[in-house]
């Protein structure tokens, strides 16, 4: 599974260089390209591809002025990779610049119906479609929020998004909430993906709410909910994708990522020396069937943080170097020893094979696995790159299967309801866990 991708809009003073550093605390949430906009009579972009740092190197940051930016690193869920958010979608007289995370589902059948209407597209992406779409129905009404509200009624899909115009900045996030989306206030009014992101600026922050639009000029905010549906919050965020330290419609990452590990020792404990987490992501839900277990908790993987995204592998001799080179064994922590080794998900099941074969050459007894999530059967189409079906070594058979395949002593995943207890929110997606697909998305 990657990333998803990362969201932020700004009106206040420098806003530009604010998105600068606010899309370098959203990093993990996109690497293949990463992009601002600012508004200075017309729409200035900078963007391009890479991760942060190396798309603004050289003083691109200085030159764009503006009390208002919109900002973006991008996973690509959705048309070419090699473009680059904020993208501009043009159409009745007008441009405006998006920033978007998420994927749109009725994509081709809108992109194709407003091409009959003579609208140009100008990129794959299906982002540029909200931007049509909103201009479109802006020139019907002459009013934003009437706009929006438009969008939300033919737009399905997951969209946490922000639009640049006419000096404006207009904020929204879909009203089922898939995707984050945090507003926070002080020398000017702030969103991001993750409220972490925002703390650089800000003290008090707050989820914006599924179908809340913000619309935003120098000096002046207006925001309503103008549409309501059952919320359906992805549960991936909590499990692997945010921030430990943002907390996502009330709920704090790391906590309840501690709380799946303890439900999980709950539901299936573990005859075990020691407990061992996959790092980074499986740290917290090891923590939490340590302190359940009563088993130890020690640091017997050590992950080296210098990997590059762009380390390539071709061929398996590298690939399986790469993998010793990421993670590499504590010898006299593991040695002798019964292991529970805890990870938050399983997806190929490559990284677990591989420690699994690991820990035995480095002594290890055993190795019960410990999974704090359930097994991920199903493709996800609000926006995660969830491998195909057959790629998925859980989406056929049961878990002998899988045990099997990745050599562990025994193996165990969080149960659905101990998620769900664990995050404690009854109103999550679950579909890649489930195959139950929230209806509004598909809805047309
Ligand atoms: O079954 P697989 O296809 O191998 O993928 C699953 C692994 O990938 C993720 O971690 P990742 O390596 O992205 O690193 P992180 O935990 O440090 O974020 C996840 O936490 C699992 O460890
Ligand atoms: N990861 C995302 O949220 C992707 C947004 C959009 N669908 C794109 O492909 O650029
Ligand atoms: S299907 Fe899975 S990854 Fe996709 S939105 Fe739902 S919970 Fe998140
Ligand atoms: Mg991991």
């Amino acid at each position: 599974m990657r990333e998803k991708c990362g969201v932020f809009a700004a009106v206040t003073e420098n806003a530009p260089r604010k998105a600068y550093y606010a899309l370098m605390a959203l990093q993990h949430r996109g690497q293949e390209s990463a992009g601002i906009s600012v508004w200075k009579h017309r729409i200035r972009t900078v963007s391009g591809r890479g991760l942060v740092s190396e798309v603004f190197r050289n003083g691109e940051i200085a030159r764009l002025r503006s009390g208002m930016a919109i900002a973006h690193v991008r996973y690509s869920t959705s048309g070419s990779p090699t473009e680059t958010q904020p993208l501009e979608a043009a159409c009745c007289g007008k441009t405006v610049a998006v920033a978007h995370n998420g994927t749109l589902t009725n994509f081709l059948p809108l992109r194709r119906h407003y091409e009959g209407l003579g609208a140009r597209f100008r990129h794959s992406v299906d982002s540029e479609l909200l931007g049509i779409s909103f201009l479109r129905h802006f020139r019907e009404t002459g009013d934003e929020f009437e706009a929006m509200g438009a969008v939300f009624e033919e737009v399905r899909g997951a969209y946490s998004v922000a639009f640049l115009f006419d000096g404006k900045i207009l904020v929204a996030r879909d009203p089922v909430g898939f995707r984050p989306l945090s507003y926070g206030r002080g020398d000017g009014h702030y969103f991001a993906s993750e409220d972490s992101a925002l703390r650089l600026f800000v003290d008090e922050t707050r989820d914006v709410r599924p179908g809340e639009v913000f619309l935003l000029s120098e000096g002046e905010v207006e925001n309503r909910v103008i549409a309501r549906e059952r919320h359906h919050h992805c549960v991936f965020e909590y499990i692997y994708f945010a921030r430990p330290d943002s907390t996502i419609d009330g709920v704090n990452v790391y906590l309840a990522r501690v709380r799946m590990g303890q439900e999980l020792a709950k539901e299936s404990p573990a005859d075990g020396d020691v407990v061992v987490a996959v790092p980074d992501s499986g740290r917290a839900a090891a923590l939490g069937f340590s302190q359940v277990s009563g088993i130890p908790y020690s640091e017997g993987l050590i992950k080296n943080r210098y990997i590059g995204r762009t380390f390539i592998t071709p061929g398996q001799f590298y690939r399986e170097l790469k993998v010793r080179l990421k993670l590499s064994p504590v010898k006299e922590v593991v040695e002798g020893k019964s292991v529970v080794l805890v990870d938050d998900s399983i997806v190929r099941g490559t990284t677990m094979r591989r420690i699994v074969a690991m820990l035995r050459k480095a002594g290890a007894r055993k190795v019960h696995v410990r999974v704090a999530s359930p097994p991920i059967r199903y493709p996800c189409y609000m926006g995660v790159d969830i491998p195909t079906r057959h790629e998925l070594i859980a989406a056929f058979g049961g878990v002998e299967r899988v045990r099997k395949a990745i050599g562990a002593d025994s193996l165990a995943y969080l149960s659905v309801e101990g998620l769900r207890r664990a995050v404690g929110m009854k109103n999550l997606c679950t579909a890649c866990l489930t195959g139950e697909y929230p209806e509004w998305a598909f809805k047309v």
